[in-house]
């Protein structure tokens, strides 16, 4: 698989307009990426633009913060997915998680694979490892082996750092193999994107995504 095969091609800032939305479909189509990663109010007009090409479009529940009720992260869930979202990235409620309510956190979870997965879609759960000890990051990884996530995803990329190699090396250690891992946060060079896959992760997440699969192939400087 060619590394921007394991691209979702993300823009998730809160001032990006239709047109930042639209020129990143494009950029997807042609660079070949897995998905465009796109706020929830842009996934009808991700779909359009998509429509009939293989990439696939991918929104954000809960984000960034994770606090939302359980009740608004599953509306929220179902209007992206009747909006033509084929991929969701899940925030946990990482409060609750630290406060040991594993029970609620993992129904969360569930409640929102078993929706996706009657709409044939992926559920990524995104952990926030920056916010996470080891011991945290691993219930989190088993909690969303209960919940049947199809991802675990370290970060939103708003929190103090992004993904790091020792995250995903310890997530891959705890995870079982039908379960994939997503980097992403502060993902910027091709390098960093193939040590995360090399500790691990089957999918990246970046907004710098066309630059970093450039590298490398430019021509040789006159
Ligand atoms: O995957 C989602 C992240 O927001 C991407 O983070 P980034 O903007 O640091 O590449």
């Amino acid at each position: 698989m060619t590394l921007a095969a394991r691209i979702d091609h993300t823009l998730l800032r809160p001032d990006a307009t239709e047109a930042q939305i639209l020129q990143l479909c494009e950029e997807a189509v042609a660079h070949g990426f897995a998905s465009v990663c796109v706020p929830p109010c842009y996934v009808a007009l991700a779909t359009e633009k998509l429509a009939g090409t293989a990439v696939a479009v991918c929104t954000v529940i809960g984000f960034p913060l994770g606090y939302s009720t359980s009740s608004v992260k599953f509306k929220e869930a179902e209007v992206a997915l009747y909006d033509g979202a084929t991929e969701l990235d899940m925030v946990i409620n990482i409060g609750a998680l630290k406060s040991g309510k594993v029970d609620m956190v993992q129904a969360e979870i569930l409640d929102l694979a078993d929706l996706c997965h009657v709409h044939q879609a992926l559920l990524k759960v995104i952990i926030e490892t920056a916010l996470l000890s080891e011991a945290e990051i691993e219930l989190a990884c088993q909690l969303c082996v209960g919940g049947e996530a199809d991802f675990v995803k370290t970060s939103t990329g708003f929190a103090s750092r992004g993904a790091s190699v020792e995250d995903v090396t310890l997530m891959r250690r705890v995870l079982p193999e039908n379960v994939r891992i997503k980097a992403a946060g502060g993902i910027r060079t091709r390098a960093a994107a193939q040590a995360m896959i090399a500790a691990g992760a089957d999918r990246i997440g970046s907004s710098n995504s066309v630059a970093l699969i450039a590298e490398n192939n430019e021509t040789t400087a006159a």
